[in-house]
């Protein structure tokens, strides 16, 4: 029977709690004794650390960071050496094997820049599986950083939500976006169970649903229509069986498709 690799992606506050990373790759570590993992991952929070203590300032439009070129050394550092190292790191701690990998090993992902507005910001496009097939192949945990380039040879900063997504479409995966709150919630801060993309576009327009969390939850309806199958919001201090049952989190189902087309 072919087993689904699950995509599994954190926000980048996980790194800021030692004890909730350990749990999460301990979690992992057995999830892997059934099925493939791949761990996505952010590192917002870290870049914030480090722009600040560089004196540059940083700031986002839409819940996407401003990148300028100039910045991008300082980005690269964060999200694909210390974000990516400290989760293999606690990753082999927990018995897992990691592999730390960025969106432009392997061909995996291939980027375009988003707009002049947004500077060194890429939109991700799925590429080339192959390698991360032989990683999984070999039972290795694949850790991978949202760092991506463009056909020119451009670094580009994605938003991680986004490149779990593309993630999830190279291998067909069932995606997790894990994050510090329980789900999406309500106006009176209740979880909300399923969403779709009316129900997105109401809580949007309501202001209910915002920055960062409207980047997750766009990111969540288009992977979930591109794979034909829902995809959960959760938090990272639930157990991964617990948001596989849905005990847990929220569901964001696929748009309906127009009569007769296909994706
Ligand atoms: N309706 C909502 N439900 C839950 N969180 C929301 C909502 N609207 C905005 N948020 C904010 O979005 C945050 C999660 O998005 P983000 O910080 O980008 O997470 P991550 O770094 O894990 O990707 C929450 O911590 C919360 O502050
Ligand atoms: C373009 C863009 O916004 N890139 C993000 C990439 C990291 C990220 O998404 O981290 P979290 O998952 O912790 O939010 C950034 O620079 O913060």
């Amino acid at each position: 029977m072919k087993r689904t690799p699950i995509v599994i992606k954190v926000g980048g506050a996980l790194l800021d709690d030692q004890a909730a990373m350990s749990r999460l790759l301990t979690s992992i570590q057995t999830v892997l004794a059934t099925r493939p993992v791949i761990l996505v991952h952010g590192g917002g929070p870290l870049v914030e650390t480090l722009m600040a203590s560089l004196g540059l300032s940083s700031s986002k439009i839409d819940g996407l960071r401003v990148t300028p070129d100039e910045h991008m050394p300082y980005i690269c550092g964060a999200l694909a050496g210390s974000a990516n190292k400290t989760l293999c790191a606690a990753a082999l701690q927990a018995g897992c094997t990691p592999v730390g990998l960025s969106l432009l090993d392997g061909n995996m992902v291939t980027c375009e820049p988003l707009d002049a507005r947004f500077g060194a910001v890429g939109v991700p496009s799925a590429a080339d599986p192959a390698l991360l097939k032989s990683v999984l192949a070999q039972g290795l945990l694949p850790v991978v950083s949202s760092i991506g380039s463009s056909p020119e040879g451009r670094l580009l900063n994605i938003n991680a939500d986004q490149a779990a997504t593309v993630i999830a479409e190279l291998v067909q995966g069932e995606l997790l976006l894990l994050s510090n709150v329980t789900g999406v919630l309500d106006g009176d801060k209740q979880l909300i169970s399923t969403l779709d993309a009316a129900g997105i576009e109401t809580y949007a327009d309501q202001g209910v649903i915002t920055d960062g969390m409207l980047v997750k939850v766009n990111a969540a309806l288009l992977a979930a229509t591109t794979l034909g199958r829902p995809v959960t919001i959760a938090s990272w201090n639930a157990a991964i069986p617990e948001i596989l049952n849905h005990a847990t989190g929220t569901q964001v189902f696929p748009s309906p498709l127009p009569s007769g087309d296909t994706l």
